[in-house]
């Protein structure tokens, strides 16, 4: 069953579309972005997020500290490597991982089976950011041997391509950020699209 995260979430309103809509996962930027929040911000809105649907807060090379900090006061549950983090400083850090891979070519995902992160999450290589570029990159760079349960796929999903997103890659997961945006600001009404849509491929695999 794939789970679905929505990501870059600001508003209280737009938290509590998702959990009602039975989101998996939700995510918190903390970095250099318009979507960024604040620790304080982020922490109000998880007031919102029962225990059984996971806070990931994203990160682009953060200072240990930093990250410690969020993970305590939110609370968060992961932590999102959103930069060019090293595998010895998420050893170290030693909170549950995912690592981010920004996927330009088949050299991007050679050697994914040595990742050290508890989730590889494969995007689209941002602009002016490092993520929540709204672009799609080519999945079939995605047919070889993967760690399919540990994989959550990112960029330019929308409720449109999700479901063939899904049949294609079979990742654990997908993220969403910008397909869930109208002028760049969250929307109630495809952000329970998208899960829906997540949700009507899932019971397909049931028939
Ligand atoms: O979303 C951002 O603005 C962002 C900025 C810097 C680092 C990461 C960022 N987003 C992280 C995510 O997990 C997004 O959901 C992912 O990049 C997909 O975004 P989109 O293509 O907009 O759906």
């Amino acid at each position: 069953m794939t789970k679905v995260k929505i990501c870059g979430l600001m508003e209280t309103q737009h938290v509590q579309a998702a959990v009602e809509a039975g989101v998996d996962a939700v995510g918190f930027l903390f970095a250099p972005s318009r979507r960024r929040v604040a620790i304080a911000q982020a922490k109000e809105l998880a007031r919102f997020v029962p225990e059984h649907v996971i806070k990931i807060g994203v990160f682009v090379n953060a200072t240990q500290e930093e990250m410690e900090r969020a993970f305590r006061e939110v609370p968060l549950d992961f932590i999102q490597y959103h930069g060019d983090e090293t595998v010895e400083l998420i050893e170290t850090v030693g909170l549950p991982s995912i690592k981010v891979l920004s996927v330009r070519g088949v050299d991007d995902v050679r050697n994914v089976r040595t990742v050290q992160s508890d989730y590889i999450l494969f995007d689209t290589p941002g602009t002016e950011f490092r993520g929540g570029s709204g672009e799609v990159f080519d999945w079939s760079l995605l047919n070889g041997d993967l760690p399919r349960d540990r994989i959550i796929l990112a960029g330019g999903l929308n409720a449109q391509n999700v479901k063939d997103a899904i049949r294609q890659v079979r990742p654990f997961m997908v993220d969403v950020s910008s397909g869930v945006e109208i002028d760049g600001r969250k929307d109630e009404a495809l952000i329970r699209e998208f899960i829906q849509a997540v949700k009507e491929e899932e019971s397909i695999g049931w028939r």
